[in-house]
C-alpha cells in the first residue's frame, strides 16, 4: 500500500509529533511526514522535525489581519505538500470553516480530555477543580465545532488526590503517545473514515464517546 503523506501542525514541544515520527520510522505506521508546520517559530517540535530530516514551515498568525487570511495562507502551504492526512498535534489555533471543510474526514486532532467533557483549553485544571476521579485524552476528526468532531479513540487515566495540572498532564501525555500513532496507523491502513457525524473503523461505527483504549 502506498504510504500516507502526513502534514503535522504544531505550536509547542511536539512530543506527539515525535511519537508519530518514531512510529513512521519504525514502520509501525505506513506513512511519511511531508512537513511540519508551526504557528510559533520557537516551537521545539520544529527542532524535532529538523533532526528527523522533515521539512518545516513557520506561519505566524500574528502576521495576518484576520483568522480567515491566516487560514487561507495556511491552506496554501499545506497544499504544497499534498497530504492525504493533516494531523493537529498541539496546534493551538481555532481553524475557520473553509479550512476545516477542505480537509473534512482527513484532519485529526488530539484533545487532552474525555470529550465531550472539557472542550477548549485548560482541561487538566478543570478536571482537578471538578474533583473528577477519571480524566484522559481523545483523538477525533476535526470539524467546525471546536473539539466537537467525531471521537475515534480515547484513553482514560486516574486523577490522584495530590495531582497538579502538571502531574496529571504527564499521565495523560503518556497515553497520548500511544493512541495518536495508533489512530494515524488505522487511517494510513484505510481502515478509518468519517461519516456525517461519527467515525467508522473497519466498517464498524464507533460509539460517540465510548471507545476507550485500555489504560
Ligand atoms: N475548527 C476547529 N479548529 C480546531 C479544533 C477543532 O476541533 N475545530 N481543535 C483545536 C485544538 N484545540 C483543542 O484540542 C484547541 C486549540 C486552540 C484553542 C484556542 O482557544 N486557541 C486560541 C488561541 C490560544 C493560544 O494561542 O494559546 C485561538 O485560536 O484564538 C482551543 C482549542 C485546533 N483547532
Ligand atoms: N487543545 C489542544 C491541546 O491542548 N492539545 C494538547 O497539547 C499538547 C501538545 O503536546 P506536544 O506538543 O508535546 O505534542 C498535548 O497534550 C495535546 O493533547
Amino acid at each position: 500500500m502506498v504510504p500516507s503523506r502526513l502534514v503535522v501542525l504544531i505550536s509547542g514541544s511536539g512530543s506527539n509529533l515525535q511519537a508519530i515520527i518514531d512510529a513512521c520510522n519504525s514502520g509501525e505506521i505506513n506513512a511519511n511526514i511531508a512537513a511540519v508546520i508551526s504557528n510559533k517559530a520557537d516551537a521545539y517540535g520544529l527542532e524535532r522535525a529538523k533532526q528527523a530530516g522533515i521539512a518545516t514551515a513557520v506561519l505566524s498568525h500574528k502576521d495576518f489581519d484576520s483568522r480567515e487570511a491566516y487560514d487561507a495562507q495556511l491552506m496554501n502551504v499545506i497544499d504544497t505538500f499534498a497530504p492525504n492526512l493533516v494531523v493537529l498535534a498541539g496546534f493551538m489555533r481555532i481553524l475557520t470553516p473553509s479550512l476545516v471543510q477542505k480537509f473534512k474526514g482527513k484532519m485529526l486532532n488530539i484533545h487532552p480530555s474525555l470529550l465531550p467533557k472539557y472542550q477548549g483549553l485548560n482541561t487538566h485544571q478543570r478536571a482537578i477543580d471538578a474533583k473528577d476521579d477519571v480524566h484522559g485524552v481523545s483523538v477525533h476528526f476535526v470539524t467546525e465545532e471546536l473539539d466537537g468532531g467525531p471521537v475515534i479513540l480515547q484513553a482514560k487515566v486516574p486523577v490522584l488526590a495530590d495531582d497538579t495540572a502538571d502531574t496529571l498532564a504527564k499521565r495523560v501525555h503518556a497515553q497520548e503517545h500511544i493512541i495518536y500513532p495508533l489512530v494515524v496507523k488505522w487511517f494510513s491502513e484505510q481502515r478509518l473514515t468519517m461519516e456525517a457525524d461519527y467515525a467508522v473503523l473497519d466498517e464498524k461505527q464507533l460509539p460517540a464517546h465510548g471507545a476507550h483504549y485500555p489504560e
